[in-house]
């Protein structure tokens, strides 16, 4: 029974519902009862609804809600699947980056937690007693007791067969307690492993012992076992173990237990605990330093900004034990499944089966056993990706993200969140530090470092005393035909490094063999008919191939626009390079690492490997390979163009390649020989390349920071993108046009209250077509997120009041790190 002053109200976000919850009443139930962060259904219009309670209180906000209140359906979870401050994280990101609730929690949890749950009915013996003789009000009602009488239990096929008026009566039966309503998630709720484990509670006296051989080898098993093992390992050793174990239990020798074995990522590799190099002067210090941090306890975001190859990793590992030692828990996030396999391996070693995985490419199935290993608390340490920063571990006491400045952080779609700022706003609502590393700090970062809100430490030295690579600009434009894709100087250098027995890695930002096909007559470029971007050629399929929907196809015989047979492809990406190189050394192993060689994790761990163990002398790839990697055989590394990234027309292109060159770079020489490095470019004297050539990055900084302010472009504005899209090109612009109108006049309102706005647009976006849909971008600038924030809430109501057409999609893009 219910105190009487308990809660009688629940906010719940309702899943597929609405974006803002709604209130239900919390009826008089039997538990488990409602509180923030579990699951419950809902009635919702006609149907019923799966919702997660965000909120419990005693009264209404407005008691003219009372009326048409609906009661909670059902209450499906005895604990949180949401523990309070992800509940909390959620309600920030629904806020700031525009997104309704629901959607937020939604990409918060395992797949499997958000189906919704089948029902049945189960007869209690109660029920069973008294049900039978009981008068039935209706047919319906008649029926169901039928059945439930016929079967003692009815699930949704059963169910929905019932003539009208059953619900009800289950409804009164399920209140006098004669049956009981359970709830299955039969498609997405993989089925549980379970291993039977039989413990040794006393020895059997040793006159028995010598009676039975096979007594003898069960006891025997067990003891070697330390008292006690799984069934499987005794049944492989003696014969007619059932008999055994029925046997020497009832007698109250052995205790049988069955465990649930949770599924580990597939990636996982068991080794013995490598115990912890002992750290460097560097490393000790800013170990030390964060320790006095974590000691003081709260919030205190810190930049490890150490250059590649300085042990950061080292670093994170120490903290984390320092956690650990205290009875708490740390999250570590990694931009790339790349890195997390390398990463996963070491930590493995460390931390045992207290390491959880968490990223896209595990099955739906081993995350799920994953999420439940982190709520129970049995892995303290969490290692993934993006979604990871949503891992509900208790206690937390520490979060690390690796590789801080990459964009691969962002999502791109749907709830466009960027995972490191969500991370130190994780840390901010638990109170704990955040430690964001990197080898080269996002602009953003060493901004907040310079205001001082961010404390600054670094590791200035590689490790053992190994030199930074040496780095060379290779002019492409004295080069003509294929020496454009390998220049002399770079095959030189191949040949020394591939002579000496090192390995090398070529990099190159563009996967296919062309990039483009034109025709020498009219000039027309192939593109896809469903994106605005030109159509990509694979020599290994013989097809063109769109980057951005995945469309393929042959390559027409004649250009679609003059008729003449003047295609010819241009460009070139990695399988080019990769062609190229065989010409050049055809007797040296390759491995190419991009999206179309490595389709699935697994394959990608077998070339990571096929490197590793010197197998393959080359590694090609594209940025999958840039940043992280630890290969000690490396000395020499190859940017094929360094251009690519300073093509894009974007405020951030010189950050971005500076980041790209530095960490491809800092791939070469991290063994013991020194490395070096060759980048292509046909912009020599851009102070990108010139800041990579000089290994220059704090000034790069100071530079890129200067001409930012006095554009005055983020980090010094706050900058977010209404992006219009719609699969007709007229109503993409109209309504494009009609939000700017909107901002126009919010613009002057705000302008009159002293919060100056600026927009930019509407324009189309540089890709303007994408998977059939027109697309346009206003950008809306402000120079606080006080005054952003109210702006885009305004704005986003008025889209949210004009009732769309369906097909015409407005979302909000905040910080956005792509302007395509
Ligand atoms: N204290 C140490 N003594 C000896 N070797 C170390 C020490 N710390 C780290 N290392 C080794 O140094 C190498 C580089 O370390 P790590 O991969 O952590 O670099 P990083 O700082 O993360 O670089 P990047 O930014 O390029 O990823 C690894 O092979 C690691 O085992
Ligand atoms: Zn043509
Ligand atoms: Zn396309």
């Amino acid at each position: 029974m219910k105190p009487d002053d308990a809660v009688s109200y629940a906010q719940v976000a309702v899943l597929n519902g609405p974006a803002e919850p709604l209130h239900y009443r919390i009826p008089q139930l039997r538990e488990p009862t409602a509180r923030p962060g579990v699951r419950v259904l809902v009635p919702l219009g006609r149907r019923e609804a799966l919702g997660i309670v965000v909120d419990t209180t005693p009264t209404l906000p407005d008691p003219s809600l009372e009326k048409g209140l609906k009661d909670l359906a059902a209450v499906l979870d005895e604990r949180p699947v949401l523990p309070e401050d992800l509940l909390r994280l959620c309600r920030w990101m629904a806020t700031y980056y525009l997104h309704p609730l629901p959607a937020v929690l939604e990409t918060a949890l395992p797949p499997g937690l958000t189906a919704k749950p089948a029902i049945r009915y189960r007869l209690t013996d109660e029920g069973r007693r008294a049900l039978l003789g009981s008068a039935a009000p209706s047919a319906g009602a008649r029926a169901l007791e039928e059945a439930l009488a016929a079967s003692g239990e009815l699930g949704a096929c059963e169910l929905r067969d019932l003539p009208r008026g059953w619900k009800a009566h289950a409804h009164r039966l399920e209140e006098k307690g004669w049956i009981r309503k359970e709830f299955a998630w039969p498609s997405t709720q993989p089925t549980q492993k379970v291993i039977r484990i039989v413990q040794l509670v006393r020895e059997p006296p040793p006159e028995r012992l010598t009676r039975s051989r096979h007594l003898r080898g069960f006891v025997e098993v067990l003891l070697e076992a330390g008292g006690s093992c799984p069934l499987a390992r005794i049944r492989a050793r003696v014969p007619n173990v059932h008999y055994w174990v029925q046997k020497l239990t009832e007698e109250g020798f052995l205790r049988v237990q069955d465990r649930e074995v949770l599924r580990e990522s597939p990636l996982a590799q068991e080794m013995p605990p490598s115990a912890p190099a002992s750290l460097t002067p560097e490393q000790d210090q800013v170990v030390r330093r964060v320790g006095e941090v974590l000691d003081s306890g709260g919030f205190h975001p810190l930049v490890l900004y150490g250059v590649t190859g300085s042990g950061k990793t080292e670093v994170y590992l120490a903290l984390i034990e320092r956690v650990l030692a205290a009875g708490r828990t740390a999250l570590v996030l990694v931009p790339e499944i790349a890195l997390s396999t390398q990463l996963e391996a070491l930590f493995r070693s460390r931390f045992g089966s207290g390491l959880a995985v968490w990223h896209s490419g595990l099955s739906p199935g081993v995350r799920d056993d994953q999420w439940k290993k982190i709520v129970r608390g049995e892995s303290p340490v969490v290692l993934g990706v993006r979604s990871a920063v949503f891992s509900p571990l208790p206690n937390l006491g520490l979060i690390v993200v690796d590789e801080e400045h990459d964009g691969s952080y962002k999502q791109e779609d749907r709830l466009r969140y960027h995972a490191r700022d969500a991370a130190v706003m994780r840390a901010r609502l638990v109170g704990v530090p955040v430690v964001l590393g990197s080898a080269t700090p996002s602009l953003q970062s060493i901004h907040n470092w310079r205001l001082g809100r961010y404390e600054l430490l670094r590791l200035e030295k590689r490790v053992e005393e190994r030199p930074l690579p040496q780095v060379a600009v290779v002019d492409m434009r004295r080069h003509r035909g294929p020496f454009r894709v390998l220049s002399p100087e770079l095959q030189e250098a191949l040949r020394e490094t591939l002579e000496q027995g090192y390995q090398a890695i070529l990099f190159l930002n563009r996967r296919g063999f062309a990039t483009f096909f034109l025709c020498r007559t009219c000039g027309y470029v192939l593109q896809c008919p469903h994106c605005a971007v030109s159509a990509t050629y694979h020599q290994s399929s013989d097809r063109l191939q769109c980057h951005y929907c995945g469309w393929e196809a042959q390559i027409p015989g004649a250009c679609p626009v003059c008729g003449k047979h003047a295609l010819i492809p241009f460009g070139f990406g990695t399988e080019r390079v990769e062609e190229e190189f065989k010409r050049s050394f055809p007797h040296v192993e390759t491995v190419r690492i991009d999206r179309d060689a490595v389709s699935r994790p697994g394959q990608l761990v077998e070339h990571l490997n096929a490197f590793r163990s010197g197998k393959a002398r080359v590694l090609i790839g594209t940025q999958m390979v840039a940043k992280g990697h630890d290969f000690p055989q490396v000395t020499l590394v190859g940017v094929i163009n360094a251009d690519t990234s300073l093509q894009v027309a974007d405020f951030r292109s010189g950050e971005t390649t500076v980041q790209l060159l530095l960490q491809v770079a800092g791939r070469a020489g991290r063994g013991d020989a020194p490395g070096r490095v060759l980048i292509q470019t046909y912009n020599p004297q851009h102070h990108a390349i010139q800041a990579a050539v000089h290994m220059d990055y704090l000034r790069f900084c100071e530079a890129e920071l200067t001409s930012r302010q006095a554009l005055q472009y983020p980090p010094f504005t706050r900058l977010a993108r209404l992006l219009v899209t719609a699969p007709d090109p007229e109503a993409a612009k109209r309504v494009a046009g009609e939000c700017a109108g909107t901002a126009e006049e919010l613009k002057e309102a705000f302008a009159a209250d002293d919060r100056p706005v600026a927009l930019m647009g509407p324009a189309p976006a540089p890709i303007h077509k994408l998977k059939g849909r027109y697309r346009w971008n206003l950008y809306i600038k402000a120079w606080s997120h006080a005054h952003l924030q109210p702006f885009l809430e305004a704005l986003m109501a008025w889209v949210a009041h004009r009732k769309l057409p369906r097909t015409v999609h407005v979302a909000v893009d905040r910080d956005p790190m792509s302007s395509l």
